[in-house]
């Protein structure tokens, strides 16, 4: 097969791609990024490339390739030049880290993220479902694994506790240290030629569970270029890799942050549960907190829908309510700040000093 398909190259991207072939363009996928250096994938192997200045003038950050990225190339010698990205089919984002509201593309064209949490204590039902809410509403499938499963002796406790979130996802429960384990949850989740990403705090065993599912260290053999083979990586940033049994992974290394944003404007903070209660609430606008004739605030009386459910997702409306008007801020500081430096650029022209 050939080596863009075996890395997910499908009709979607070859559609947009054929665009532009009259340009002497390659295809690529990217596989990580270090600084300036994007690694990439080609039919005809690794490739170094950088990213056009006009690419980078063109576009805002987010839109800058990402891990995941299709991107077109052209090759001068060793070395490539990225002109474009394809466009994405999704693209998983988060709140930046920091008291800033701007959103951050972690990685693009996703399948489904695994969403890692570790029982030593890491078990948090809140931050599970800030990661749920987001990767749900980047339209990306979620499936949850409690990991570190030996260190508890009631870890179907944990499992139950997910179900009763209400978000539908498979849960795996599961101790990284145990190969055996790896193989049997992966088997069933990781279909060849699709594309997922691990996401969890630091710690929670991403990394442990990667390696033993690549069957050997990513760290001392997986990030390295063979294009120029100028040596390892040993990296914290994203990388995708192909694991054995043809599926590809994103490892987010070293992750604390992960908040909501806005992906679609005023679409507000879904939950399956809550919305399937909206149908009933009198008020087709109602925002369930203190309506009468409220259908949710009924199911949380009634004990039908359990209360932290609903305070979490109260908790991650305001998060997003948070995030909408900081970043509105945000946007319109920029603006205001780009008029005066026009302003000052156009006075200094007029009186040419
Ligand atoms: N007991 C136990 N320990 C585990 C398990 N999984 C990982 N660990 C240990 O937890 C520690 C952290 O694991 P890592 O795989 O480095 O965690 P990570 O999520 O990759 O952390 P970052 O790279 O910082 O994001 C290591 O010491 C692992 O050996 C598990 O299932 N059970
Ligand atoms: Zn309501």
């Amino acid at each position: 097969m050939p080596i863009l398909q075996l890395y997910g190259w499908n009709e979607h991207f070859m559609r947009h791609f054929e665009t532009n072939t009259s340009q002497d363009l390659e295809a690529a996928r990217v596989l990580s990024i270090q600084g300036f250096k994007h690694l990439l994938i080609t039919e005809t192997g690794n490739l170094d490339a950088q990213l056009a200045g006009a690419l980078i003038n063109s576009c805002e950050p987010e839109a800058y390739p990402k891990a995941g990225d299709w991107v077109l190339v052209k090759r001068y010698d060793e070395e490539g030049i990225i002109i474009g990205t394809l466009p994405r089919i999704n693209e998983l984002s988060r709140k930046a880290p920091g008291t800033q509201s701007t959103r951050q593309v972690l990685a693009a064209n996703i399948d489904a993220a695994f969403i890692v949490q570790g029982l030593d204590q890491n078990y948090n039902a809140m931050r599970l479902q800030r990661y749920l809410q987001q990767v749900v509403q980047c339209n990306i499938s979620p499936i949850v694994i409690l990991n570190k499963a030996d260190l508890v002796p009631d870890a179907e406790r944990y499992r139950q506790a997910v179900q009763e979130l209400g978000y539908n996802c498979p849960v795996v429960l599961t101790s990284a240290l145990d190969e055996a384990q790896q193989k049997e949850w992966s088997s069933q989740y990781l279909v060849p030629r699709h594309t997922y990403i691990l996401l969890g705090s630091s710690g929670v065993g991403k990394s442990t569970l990667l390696n033993n599912l690549l069957g050997y260290r990513l760290q001392e053999e997986g990030a390295t270029s063979s294009a120029n083979n100028k040596g390892k990586h040993t990296t914290t940033a994203r990388h995708l890799v192909l694991l054995p049994n043809g599926s590809m992974i994103i490892d987010s290394p070293g992750m604390r942050e992960f908040g909501v944003t806005e992906e679609s404007e005023g679409k507000g903070i879904h939950h399956p549960l809550i919305d399937e209660l909206a149908q009933q609430c009198r008020f087709g606008d109602c925002t369930h907190q203190h309506e009468p004739g409220c259908a949710v605030i009924a199911a949380v009386h009634h004990g039908t829908l359990p209360e932290p459910v609903y305070r979490s997702y109260l908790k991650l409306l305001r998060e997003q309510y948070h995030f909408k008007t900081s970043e509105a801020d945000r946007r319109r500081n920029e603006k205001q700040f780009s008029k005066i430096a026009r302003q000052v650029g156009k006075h200094r022209k007029d009186s040419k000093y």
